[in-house]
């Protein structure tokens, strides 16, 4: 990615951030964080042992429609996000949808037929377990955020919060610019009060509460396939 657009889209965010921030249509109104991370929920299949493809980009939609109503400061963190769903939701669209139904069968299928380049992108550089590991990556930023969040005073800085979970997860997979672009991103977050709100679950306590109950699903579907992508020695794809 080369950096004048990217700076550009960070310049150009900030001058409508004021406006846009936190407005959202009626549409939104109704959107609610309980029910995205519901969705790691129900991705779960066979003793938690399997992830259904299908329920685990219906909650990252739904994540990203909820950094979307965080302002445009954060379009280029979505538009990557969405480029990768759009790559995993083709496949399962896709004439061999049925190999890409759970994370195993994907894996099994793309590695039994050679479509995952192993050590160099080349004649399959978006393969479905390359983009999943990139989802994936991000999933733990998401479990290690919204613990902090969890467990954090009133009065603790959201920037704070996700800046460290960024750098304990994602950032070791990032260019330096992209790095610094998002620690810039991240001064932009709301306070802790504002993000509760905006999450549309209730009072703050209801909030933890709900994160409480729903990150350990979070965690299963990121443990699972952590698990699988190591016997199968693909956490390193290109
Ligand atoms: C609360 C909002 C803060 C969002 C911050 C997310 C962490 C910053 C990520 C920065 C990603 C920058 C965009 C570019 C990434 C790509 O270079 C890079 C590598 O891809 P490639 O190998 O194909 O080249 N892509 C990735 O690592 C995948 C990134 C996907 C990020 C998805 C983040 C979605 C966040 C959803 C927010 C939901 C917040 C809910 C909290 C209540």
């Amino acid at each position: 990615m080369c950096a004048k657009p990217f700076f550009f889209c960070l310049l150009r965010s900030s001058n409508n951030i004021l406006c846009n921030r936190f407005k959202m249509d009626s549409a939104e109104d109704k959107f609610c964080l309980r029910e995205v991370l519901v969705s790691f929920k129900s991705c779960l299949l066979n003793d938690d042992k399997d992830v259904l493809v299908e329920h685990y980009l219906t909650g990252w939609k739904g994540l990203v429609r909820f950094m979307n109503t965080l302002g445009t400061v954060f379009s280029f963190v979505s538009k990557d996000a969405v480029t990768k769903i759009q790559i995993m939701e083709n496949y399962l669209k896709g004439d061999n949808g049925e190999r890409y139904r759970t994370l195993r069968s994907m894996v099994e299928y793309e590695l039994s037929g050679n479509l995952v380049d192993l050590t160099k992108r080349s004649s399959h550089p978006d393969s479905g377990c390359r983009t999943l590991l990139r989802l994936h990556r991000a999933l733990r930023w998401l479990q290690l955020f919204l613990e902090k969040l969890r467990t954090s005073s009133e009065d603790s800085k959201t920037s704070t919060l996700c800046s460290e979970a960024y750098n304990d997860s994602l950032a070791n997979y990032h260019p330096w610019l992209i790095r610094k672009t998002a620690s810039v991103a991240f001064f932009a977050l709301p306070t802790r009060n504002t993000f509760f709100e905006v999450m549309n679950v209730g009072s703050p306590d209801v909030v933890v509460e709900m994160l409480g109950e729903a990150l350990p699903y979070v965690s299963k579907v990121y443990d699972f396939t952590q698990e699988l992508y190591v016997q199968r020695n693909l956490l390193d794809l290109p």
